[in-house]
């Protein structure tokens, strides 16, 4: 039998063979502009004072995103201030501020100190009759007004159109290629209501790279559950920019998330991802943002939740003891998380079963571990046990079979956040 250790794809497997052209990719190269500040203040229970941005901000600097986007300063005046004291931090990460198409927004952005500005229009018929009721050669007019206008600040400009993949592609392309010439930084795809799939995202995104020579920014809601996918697709066919808020909170529920698109990448290149980011900043940055917002992190989030890296059934315990790469992508410890294998339940094996014996210094014949795995089934036929009631019946099987009691082997436990204990990290490592 042959092991491998590798965590990329195995050699002659599906994903081993797909590779897409290395020419237009930028999985190993691309940008993460961080919306938590902006998008994510459009999240239902959003709300953060001066004192929670700054926090949110530096934090998520310190991460490693090379970008910060901010709420228009003409939304408010409290955030036209906000945005101004962000500006002043000194950050790595460069500053940015969303605004409408318009001049009004546009010449009181460029007065916060920002880095750059984000400018988007809704392209869609729908938006063009519904929000704000211009057509295409009036779009491109005003873009072409408030561009040169930011250029002419000196600052970083993206142009993007709201609502990208229910918009006419000869208008998006013919509106992309203007602004290009004029010498946007970046262009923006926006799919506004989460209507796009990957390969809709991988078609016009490899169209655009064809069309203007500037950076692309993609920015994608997760209504239909395919943001961090389509996120991954922009990047294969050229994008160079991707919007993501912690969480993923934003509008309705959301867009790509960071730490499920951080999940996508690292799988996709761990090296790359791992220079980039400290990944195991990951989690206190998500319970801040849960805290301030008033959410649970969901027990299925990526990396962080829960059970993200709880193994249960027996067939998967025994293997993830022998090698963790047989079933798991990610490596818990690259995020400062603890891999959980649980035996309590009626899908547990005698291999994770052995495990826990050898982990409280027992010693039990391999018929023996069979007998009290079957005697632990047996028992969480009626319900699941936790931990301690699992060690306790190890111990007195073992004292049976022996003739004493060894009670006296201390394993170190952790309280879960069920009240369940577990183990301590390198109990269950089982490397
Ligand atoms: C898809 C997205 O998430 S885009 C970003 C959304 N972000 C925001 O909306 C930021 C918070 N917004 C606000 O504080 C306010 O909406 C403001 C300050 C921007 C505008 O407020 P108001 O002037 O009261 O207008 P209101 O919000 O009712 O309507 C939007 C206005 O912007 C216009 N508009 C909408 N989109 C755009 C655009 N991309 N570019 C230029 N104008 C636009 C509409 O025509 C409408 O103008 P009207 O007042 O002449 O009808
Ligand atoms: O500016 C952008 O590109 C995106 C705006 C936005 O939030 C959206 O269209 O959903
Ligand atoms: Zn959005």
């Amino acid at each position: 039998m042959t092991v491998s250790t590798s965590r990329g794809p195995a050699p002659g497997s599906i994903a081993a063979q797909y590779q897409p052209s290395e020419f237009l990719s930028r999985v190993r190269n691309f940008s993460i502009i961080e919306s938590t500040l902006r998008e994510g203040e459009q999240f239902a229970n959003a709300f953060f004072d001066t004192a929670k941005k700054i926090e949110i901000a530096k934090a998520l600097d310190e991460f490693g995103v090379e970008y910060l986007e901010l709420t228009s300063p003409a939304a408010s005046e409290q955030s036209r201030i906000d945005c101004t004291e962000i500006a002043k931090l000194g950050l790595k990460a460069k500053i940015l501020t969303h605004t409408r198409c318009h001049m009004d927004d546009a010449r009181i952005a460029v007065e916060t100190g920002v880095d750059g500005l984000d400018v988007v229009i809704g392209t869609s018929s729908l938006l063009r009759e519904f929000s704000h009721g211009k057509d295409m050669d009036y779009i491109t007019k005003q873009a072409t007004e408030v561009i040169t206008f930011i250029k002419s600040k000196g600052l970083e400009v993206r142009f993007s159109t709201e609502d990208s993949f229910r918009s006419d592609l000869v208008d998006l392309l013919s509106i992309y290629k203007a602004v290009d010439k004029l010498g946007v930084n970046r262009v923006g795809i926006a799919d506004t209501v989460g209507c796009a799939t990957p390969t809709q995202v991988y078609e016009l995104v490899r169209t655009l790279r064809g069309v203007v020579s500037c950076d692309i920014e993609c920015h994608f809601h997760n209504d239909t559950g395919c943001a961090i996918a389509n996120a991954h697709a922009a990047l294969e066919a050229g994008a160079t920019h991707i919007d993501t808020s912690v969480l993923g909170i934003g509008e309705r529920n959301g867009i790509s998330p960071l730490g499920g698109f951080v999940a996508r990448m690292y799988a996709t290149d761990r090296e790359y991802v791992m220079s980039k980011y400290k990944l195991h900043m990951l989690r206190d940055i998500e319970n801040l943002i849960a805290d301030a917002v008033e959410v649970q992190v969901p027990f299925n989030n990526y990396i962080t939740g829960y059970c993200a890296f709880t193994h249960k059934a027996g067939i998967h315990a025994k293997a993830i003891l022998n090698n963790p790469s047989t079933y798991e992508i990610l490596k818990p410890e690259d995020f400062g998380m603890t891999r959980y294998v649980s035996i309590g339940h009626r899908l547990t094996g005698w291999n994770a079963v052995k495990n826990r014996v050898q982990q409280l210094g027992l010693t039990l014949t391999d018929d023996q571990v069979k007998q009290v795995t079957a005697k632990i089934k047996a028992l969480a036929d009626i319900r699941p046990r936790n931990i301690d009631a699992v060690d306790q019946l190890l111990r007195e099987f073992h004292a049976e079979v022996h003739g004493s009691n060894n009670d006296d082997s201390q394993v170190p436990k952790k309280r879960m956040a069920n009240g369940d204990t577990k183990e301590a990290d390198a109990a269950v490592n089982g490397q």
